[in-house]
C-alpha cells in the first residue's frame, strides 16, 4: 500500500518562507520597472513631452567630455561601424575637442545656464499656458536626448504623475534620422521596460505648418522693421553627411520646403535670399553650401549687409550664437562686409508658442485633454463593460 505523503507542518512554512522570499525577489529580476498595484477608476491624463537635443551640464570640459561621448555614440547620428568609430573617438575626438568646445560654450553661456536648456524649459512652460487657456489640461514635460533632463526621467515622472497618453514633440521642425528618428529611439527603448505603457504618439516634422512659417516670418518682419532689409538674406540649417540625404533621409528636401515656404511669406525674389547648411562636424563631404564660405563670398562680392537667420534651430544654442553671432559675423567682416545681422531663433516668441500649441493641438485630436472629458469617458467604458449597469457601480471592481 502507498501511503499519502502530507507535508508536514514545518515543510509547509517552509514553503511559505520560500515564496515569501521568491515573492520578494522576483521583481528584482523582472526585466521591468515596478508599478504601484493596478486599480480600477483611474483617471485618464494626456501628457506632451517636448524633446530637444540637449547641452552639457556646465561649460567645462569634463561636462563636455560626457555630453559628447554620449552623443557621438548614438549609431543615429555617427554611422560608422562601432568597431571603427570608438577608437577614434575615444582615442582623439574625445580628448581634443571637449576642452575647444567648452571655451565656445563658455563664450555664450548664461548665469542661468546653457541657452538650450534655457529656452527649452520655458518653451514647455509656455505651452502648458496656452493649451491650458484654451481649455486643455495637458501635463506639459521637456527633455533632452542628450544629457538632462533624459527623455526617460522624463517619461517616468509623467507616468508617476498619471499620464496614460503621451505625445511625443521633438523641437525640429524638418525630420531627420540622426535627431527625430533618435529622440523615438530613446522613447522605445524607454517603453521596452514599462509594463503598463501609456498610449504613445509621435511628431515627425512640422516643416511646412504655416503657424511655424507665419512665426518665422513675423520674427524677420519684426527685425526689419527695426533695423531696414539687407542685401541678403541668408537662411543657415544645421547640416548633415552628403551621404545621409543619398541614404534617403528627408530632411535636405524639408529644409527646402522650409525656406521656399518663409521666402514666399517674406516675398523675397530668388535673389535676395539663399539656404546654406552649418556646423559641420569631420571631414566628409556634408550638404552644401556651407554657410560660413556662403557669407564670407557675399562679403568678397561687396555686399554691404547680409542678414541670417537659422530657421531650423527652434531655440537659440552653441550653434547660432557662438558660431554665427560670433564666428560667421567676424568672418563676413573679415570678408569686406559692414553690417551683418544675427535675427534670433524663436526661442518664446508668442507666434512661436501659438505654432506648437497648434501642432499639439492637431496630434492630439480624439485625445480626451480636459479632466470632465476624461472622466465622462472612463465612466462611459466602465459603464459598457458592465453591461449597461450604473456607471461607476464597476469603478472598484475587478
Ligand atoms: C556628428 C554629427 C552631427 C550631426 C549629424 C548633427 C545633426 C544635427 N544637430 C542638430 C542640432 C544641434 N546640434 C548641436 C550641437 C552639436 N552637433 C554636433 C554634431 C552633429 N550634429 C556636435 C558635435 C555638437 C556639439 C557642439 C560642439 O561640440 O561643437 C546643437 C547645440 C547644442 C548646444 O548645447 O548648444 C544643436 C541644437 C540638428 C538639427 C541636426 C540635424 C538635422
Ligand atoms: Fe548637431
Ligand atoms: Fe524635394
Amino acid at each position: 500500500m502507498v501511503r499519502p505523503e502530507y507535508p508536514t507542518r514545518r515543510a509547509l512554512g517552509r514553503r511559505a518562507g520560500l515564496r515569501g522570499a521568491f515573492a520578494t525577489i522576483a521583481p528584482m529580476f523582472s526585466p521591468f520597472a515596478p508599478e504601484p498595484p493596478y486599480t480600477h477608476g483611474q483617471a485618464e491624463r494626456t501628457a506632451v513631452l517636448l524633446c530637444n537635443l540637449g547641452t552639457p551640464d556646465a561649460p567645462t570640459a569634463p561636462a563636455v567630455r560626457r555630453y559628447l561621448a554620449q552623443f557621438l555614440s548614438d549609431r543615429r547620428v555617427v554611422e560608422i561601424p562601432k568597431l571603427l568609430w570608438l577608437p577614434l573617438l575615444h582615442g582623439l575626438i574625445l580628448r581634443t575637442r571637449p576642452a575647444r568646445s567648452a571655451a565656445q560654450y563658455a563664450s555664450i553661456w548664461s548665469a542661468a545656464g546653457s541657452p538650450l536648456a534655457l529656452w527649452t524649459a520655458r518653451q514647455a512652460g509656455l505651452l502648458r499656458d496656452d493649451l491650458d487657456a484654451a481649455g486643455h489640461r495637458v501635463l506639459v514635460r521637456h527633455a533632452m536626448r542628450y544629457g538632462n533632463p533624459s527623455i526617460a526621467s522624463q517619461l517616468d515622472a509623467l507616468k508617476a504623475e498619471g499620464a496614460t497618453r503621451i505625445l511625443i514633440l521633438p523641437l525640429y521642425p524638418q525630420y531627420s534620422a540622426t535627431t527625430t528618428a533618435s529622440v523615438f529611439d530613446a522613447v522605445y527603448r524607454w517603453a521596452a521596460r514599462i509594463r503598463r505603457l501609456p498610449e504613445l504618439r509621435f511628431v515627425n516634422r512640422y516643416h511646412d505648418h504655416p503657424d511655424y512659417i507665419a512665426a518665422l516670418a513675423h520674427s524677420v518682419q519684426t527685425h526689419w522693421q527695426q533695423h531696414g532689409r539687407p542685401e541678403q538674406l541668408v537662411l543657415s540649417f544645421h547640416g548633415l553627411p552628403e551621404r545621409s540625404r543619398q541614404l534617403g533621409d528627408p530632411y535636405h528636401c524639408e529644409v527646402r520646403k522650409t525656406a521656399r515656404l518663409l521666402a514666399e511669406r517674406l516675398g523675397l525674389g530668388q535673389e535676395r535670399y539663399r539656404v546654406s547648411f552649418q556646423s559641420r562636424f569631420g571631414n566628409a563631404r556634408w550638404l552644401q553650401p556651407y554657410t560660413r564660405p556662403t557669407v564670407e563670398a557675399l562679403g568678397q562680392a561687396g555686399l554691404r549687409r547680409v542678414d541670417l537667420v537659422c530657421p531650423g534651430f527652434t531655440s537659440d544654442c552653441r550653434e547660432t550664437l557662438e558660431e554665427i553671432d560670433i564666428e560667421v559675423r567676424a568672418a563676413f567682416l573679415q570678408a569686406g562686409g559692414k553690417e551683418f545681422h544675427y535675427i534670433r531663433c524663436l526661442n518664446d516668441s508668442p507666434q512661436w508658442i501659438t505654432a506648437l500649441a497648434c501642432v499639439a493641438r492637431q496630434h492630439l485630436a480624439g485625445w480626451p485633454t480636459q479632466p470632465a472629458a476624461a472622466a465622462a469617458l472612463a465612466e462611459a467604458r466602465n459603464h459598457a463593460l458592465a453591461g449597461g449597469a450604473p456607471a461607476g457601480s464597476r469603478a472598484t471592481g475587478p
